[in-house]
């Protein structure tokens, strides 16, 4: 039997670092932000649905998406959001079950679904636990402003576009406080894993 475990949080909560650690104990991680990046490139529909929907202001010199325009668009207008998701979201949930089931038939003792958005879309049907990734408001905003260059404004604007981390923290089946060093979230997956019996 294969455990199905959903992996979330808030943007630069902690996912990819905490998806990194149960790679290296062999589990299986299927990332919704790397299908939907996969599932925009040039000559697929849903690339030309983008195109459509957003005008060529959205791509760069060589036709690609220009991710950075589209995200200043996106993050500060609720209606564009929704206009994005409704294009991206239903091919990415597609490819994420065909990934899901194929693992389990492989009969892999578990495989962890890293999907940022899992309660704004009410994606908890598609896993069994929901693990959330939780770090304070504080820690949340330096950490995306460092990695992503943000200015204050920039980021809060990303973190203001997803459900609170604390609405998270009380809806979770399991909660990994990254607020920490990475060691110390590297024990709270052991523990996990250990009692899970993986
Ligand atoms: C707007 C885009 C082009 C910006 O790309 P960029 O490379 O800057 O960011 P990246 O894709 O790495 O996402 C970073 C984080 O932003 C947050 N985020 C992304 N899209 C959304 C969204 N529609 N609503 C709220 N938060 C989002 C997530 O926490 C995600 O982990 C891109 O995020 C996108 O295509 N978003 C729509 C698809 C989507 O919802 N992806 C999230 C999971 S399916
Ligand atoms: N425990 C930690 N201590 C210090 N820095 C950390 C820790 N965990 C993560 N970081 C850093 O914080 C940033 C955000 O982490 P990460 O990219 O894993 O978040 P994420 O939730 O996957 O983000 P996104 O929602 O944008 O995909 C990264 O620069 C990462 O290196």
């Amino acid at each position: 039997m294969t455990v199905v475990i959903g992996l979330t949080g808030g943007i630069a909560s902690g996912k990819s670092t905490v998806a990194k650690m149960f790679r290296a104990h062999s589990i299986p991680v299927i990332d919704a932000d790397e299908i939907a990046k996969a599932v925009v490139v040039q000559g697929t529909s849903t690339y030309k649905n983008i195109v459509q929907a957003f005008g060529k202001q959205v791509l760069q010199e060589d036709g690609d998406i220009d991710r950075a325009k589209l995200g200043a668009i996106i993050f500060n207008d609720e209606q564009q959001r929704n206009t994005l998701n409704q294009i991206v979201h239903p091919v990415v949930r597609k490819e994420m079950l065909m990934q899901r089931d194929q693992y389990i038939k492989e009969g892999v003792s578990a495989v962890v679904l890293d999907i940022p958005l899992l309660y704004e879309s009410n994606l908890m049907y598609l896993v069994e636990k929901v693990l959330v990734v939780w770090v304070d408001q504080q820690t949340q905003l330096q950490r995306l402003m460092k990695r992503n260059n943000f200015l204050q404004e920039e980021a809060r604007a990303r973190i203001h576009s997803q459900m609170s981390l604390e609405k998270k923290k009380e809806m979770a089946d399991y909660i990994i406080d990254n607020t920490g060093s990475i060691e110390d979230t590297e024990a709270q997956i052991r523990c996990i894993l250990q009692e899970w019996g993986l």
